[in-house]
């Protein structure tokens, strides 16, 4: 793929990337379609269905954080990250803090290391490991993002005692927040997009404060 065909691309979608960011896009994309012939990584094959049904998800998701997420040493972890979905290449537009992609499976792990060094990325990190083993050091989080990793009720159970008081939970969804049982959380912020005439959410959860 050509730099500038991928730059009107990203364009076409509303989004503006700097040079640099186009480069970066187009290491991961390029990477990605490479190890996607022999690893089993995402689903579509080209990188114009890569970028327009999943990166697509980053580019809003980058938007967002930059609206509710101004910390400057605030510290992230994208569980179940996979093919570093939804992270990768949200850190070519949102780049604060330290980011720790968490991913059980080797191969997806090596595939997400060259890809950060091929992409030029800062203080974004990988940890091959289970989500419920991860080092009590880098709990508890700031920012809790995934995407497609488990049934948002198991995702809110999972992550309460991960997350620091202040902290946000980013969950992606095909639902809207409202009328859900949150368990233990607030629903401070929602954001609607839509992709290839399907309505996503992102849900900014903060945990209920208990009085104490
Ligand atoms: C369906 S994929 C989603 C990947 C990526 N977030 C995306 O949106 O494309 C879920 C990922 O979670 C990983 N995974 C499953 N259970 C895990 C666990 N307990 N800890 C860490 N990763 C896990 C899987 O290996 C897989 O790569």
């Amino acid at each position: 793929m050509q730099l500038e065909e991928l730059r009107e691309e990203t364009a076409a979608l509303g989004f503006e990337l700097n040079p640099q960011q186009v480069q970066g896009l187009q290491a991961y994309l390029s990477t990605l379609e490479k190890w996607n012939r022999s690893v089993n990584l995402v689903g579509p094959s080209h990188w114009r269905e890569i970028l327009h049904s999943l990166v697509v998800d980053s580019l809003y998701l980058s938007g967002f954080l930059s609206r509710i997420a101004h910390q400057e040493d605030i510290r992230s972890l994208d569980l179940g990250a996979g093919a570093g979905l939804p992270g990768l290449p949200l850190r070519l537009l949102w780049d604060k803090g330290s980011y720790y992609l968490v991913e059980s499976r080797f191969k997806r792990c090596a595939f997400m290391r060259q890809a950060i060094s091929a992409m030029g990325i800062q203080n974004t990190y990988v940890i091959n490991g289970r989500v419920e083993d991860l080092p009590r050091d880098i709990l508890p989080a700031d920012l809790i993002v995934s995407r497609a990793f488990m049934p948002w009720k198991k995702l809110l159970a999972l992550t309460v005692s991960m997350l620091d008081v202040r902290g946000s939970l980013i969950v992606l969804s095909s639902q809207e927040a409202e009328g859900k049982d949150l368990q233990g959380f607030v629903l401070k912020e929602q954001f609607c997009y839509q992709v290839q005439g399907k309505r996503r959410f992102f849900w900014a959860l903060q945990k209920m404060d208990d009085g104490g």
